[in-house]
């Protein structure tokens, strides 16, 4: 925030100004659109009774910005003495207290819920404050006030009904956000009662308690939904889809929890919880998975073929162990050492937008994914027909030019985000974008155990991943794999020709008879079939997050508390 914009914020026309007690102190509180306080010590209390200390501090200003309070509440008794039971009789002499709760940004991107206590003259100035308060953050539309949830009981250690009861629910009713709440019974519970039960008008937004897997089940709830009430075929692989309206929040209690700790910074749970209350909104590219042209899944994390297929199967027989499966199995596979052998044809996304290895992350507001969302639409099916037409006598498939690569592969891998996890704190891809319709499709080639543990390795630390010989990354739109057995991607197609060709002329895959063939790992479920089609669509559904936010630069930081007369700014 600019200091010009704080002096605007401080000059909106006040809602209310009262004198308020406050730690022992009298304060003059305001309330405009904009900000809460900017309340100011105006008189000090001298020993009024034996528990005030003596005050003599100079003049004290705060403010709250409103778009950060989460609620205003009466004060209970019991929250007025907790901190400090010898405060008790003197707070009891302004008995009318109320409570407005904050979020406050503490390390590694995690949020919390503050509260900070005022004291009233009588019930009815502390009924106005609440009352106020509490209205202007009903006139803040992006915030939800309905909310469907489903809780996943399996997920990750099997604590989210505890996470979700303790930790969650609490701060919505503190947000004044009414829930309705699923606790799952079996897989695609979530999925089956989006696409055919729910009447989305009743909410304004899709909560999912669990990990990656029970995100991607309200993703297909939500897109399937989407698309059959617009009447959108979803078997064909370049169809344009129609965007969900409706946002997804994830509260995370998974095994991995990727794409929470990809799109907030953290696995918190209490972090995700304020990014829903305060309405944040993150646009995410999806991509749809085909197979000889039917729908097979979306994906809006990792598509892993080879490694990261081999140790979700192999840990999907483990899931008595929890997230632990994931070290065991990974260990076996790479132990295992496989590679598969096929062929790779893919889209690359050729019009200036960034590249896997241009150390541009994806931060709040990315403008690679703003400049990403533009291309895309001018890409999109109606724009690209039309310029078709207008060029009839031109072969204008709007596609490009693909490339193919045919090789031994230990992984095949399409990062559509960083992948950024609490095991790779940095991901998979670390530049990669959620918004920018391209995945980043990772190669990595048949090489020696050792430098495959090299490049493992390089996941957890600082290095990078993508340098060395045998692993290349392409930032692509769209791309096919076929395994060996069925490929049949002639010489003819390695020279340039449009996408539309390469996929027609692949022949029908065999059925996958298991022999040398791999999985998909697709956002943690396994996808039986080895050849696919991948399609990204750009900004499909929108996330409550805003991205990771930024660290340190001075205009960047956003403003949530001033002291004094000088600035303090929080990341
Ligand atoms: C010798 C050190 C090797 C360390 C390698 C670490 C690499 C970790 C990269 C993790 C990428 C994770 C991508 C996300 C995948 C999830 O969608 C998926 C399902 O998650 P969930 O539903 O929460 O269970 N998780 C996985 O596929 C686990 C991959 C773990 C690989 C070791
Ligand atoms: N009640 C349930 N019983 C069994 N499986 C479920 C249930 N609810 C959801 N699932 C499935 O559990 C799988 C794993 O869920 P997820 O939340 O990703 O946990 P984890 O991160 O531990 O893998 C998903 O495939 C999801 O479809
Ligand atoms: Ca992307």
């Amino acid at each position: 925030m600019l200091i010009s914009e704080f002096f605007i914020m401080v000059n909106q026309p006040t809602l209310l100004s009262s004198q308020l007690f406050y730690e022992n102190r009298v304060v003059e509180v305001t309330l405009n659109r904009v900000m809460l306080g900017f309340w100011k010590e105006i008189e000090t209390r001298r020993k009024r009774s034996a528990s005030f200390n003596c005050i003599s501090k100079d003049a004290d200003h705060h403010f709250l910005l409103v778009s950060e309070i989460v609620g205003a509440r009466e004060t209970e008794e019991e929250d007025q003495t907790n901190k400090d039971g010898g405060r008790k009789h003197k707070v009891l002499l302004y008995p009318y207290a109320f409570t407005v709760s904050y979020t406050e940004r503490t390390k590694h991107h995690c949020w919390r819920c503050k509260d900070i206590i005022f004291h009233c003259l009588d019930e009815a100035q502390r009924q106005q404050w609440v009352q106020t308060i509490n209205n202007q953050l009903s006139l803040l539309s992006i915030r939800p006030k309905r909310l469907l949830v489903y809780i996943n009981p399996y997920s990750g250690k099997q604590r989210g009904k505890w996470i979700y009861e303790q930790r969650v629910a609490p701060l919505f009713s503190r947000a004044s956000i009414s829930t309705d709440v699923i606790v799952t019974e079996s897989a695609n519970h979530a999925r089956d009662h989006l696409k055919t039960e729910v009447d989305l008008k009743q909410c304004d937004g899709v909560v999912c308690v669990g990990g990656d897997g029970m995100f991607s089940e309200v993703v297909h709830g939500l897109v399937s939904r989407t698309q059959s009430d617009s009447r959108v075929d979803q078997n064909q692989p370049n169809q344009d889809l129609v965007p969900c309206a409706l946002r997804i929040g994830i509260i995370p209690a998974g095994s991995t929890d990727c794409i929470c700790y990809s799109t907030t910074g953290t696995n918190d749970p209490v972090t995700s919880a304020l990014h829903i209350i305060m309405g944040d909104s993150q646009p995410m590219d999806v991509c749809s998975v085909h197979h000889n042209n039917t729908f097979l899944r979306y994906s809006v994390s990792l598509l892993g073929y080879g490694f990261y297929g081999d140790v979700l199967t192999d840990s999907e027989r483990k899931r008595w162990m929890g997230p632990s499966r994931y070290d065991f199995s990974g260990l076996k596979t790479f132990l295992t050492h496989q590679y598969y052998e096929g062929t790779v044809a893919f889209l690359p996304a050729e019009d200036n937008l960034g590249n896997p290895r241009d150390k541009i992350k994806c931060r709040t507001g990315c403008h690679i994914c703003e400049q990403g969302a533009n291309n895309a639409h001018l890409l999109s099916g109606d724009h690209v027909h039309k310029m078709a037409e207008e060029n009839s006598d031109k072969e204008t498939s709007g596609d490009g030019v693909w490339r193919v690569i045919r090789g031994k592969f230990l992984a095949i891998n399409a990062a559509s985000m960083s992948c950024a996890c609490p095991r790779s704190p940095r991901g998979l891809s670390p530049y990669a974008h959620l918004a920018d319709g391209t995945t980043d499709l990772i190669l990595v080639r048949k090489a020696s155990r050792l430098d495959f543990l090299r490049h493992l390795i390089r996941h957890t630390n600082k290095d990078d991943q993508f340098d060395m010989s045998f692993v290349e990354v392409h930032r692509v739109r769209r791309f096919r794999f076929v395994p060996k057995h069925s490929s049949v991607i002639s010489e003819v197609d390695l020279s340039e020709t449009s996408g539309k060709k390469i996929c027609n002329q692949v022949c029908t895959a065999h059925p996958n008879d298991d022999t040398g063939h791999s999985n998909w790992n697709c956002d943690g479920e396994i996808l039986p079939h080895a050849d696919i089609q991948v399609s990204v669509h750009c900004q499909l559904i929108r996330l409550f997050a805003r991205g990771v936010e930024r660290g340190t630069t001075f205009d960047t930081y956003t403003c949530s508390v001033i002291e004094g007369s000088s600035l303090s700014w929080q990341a």
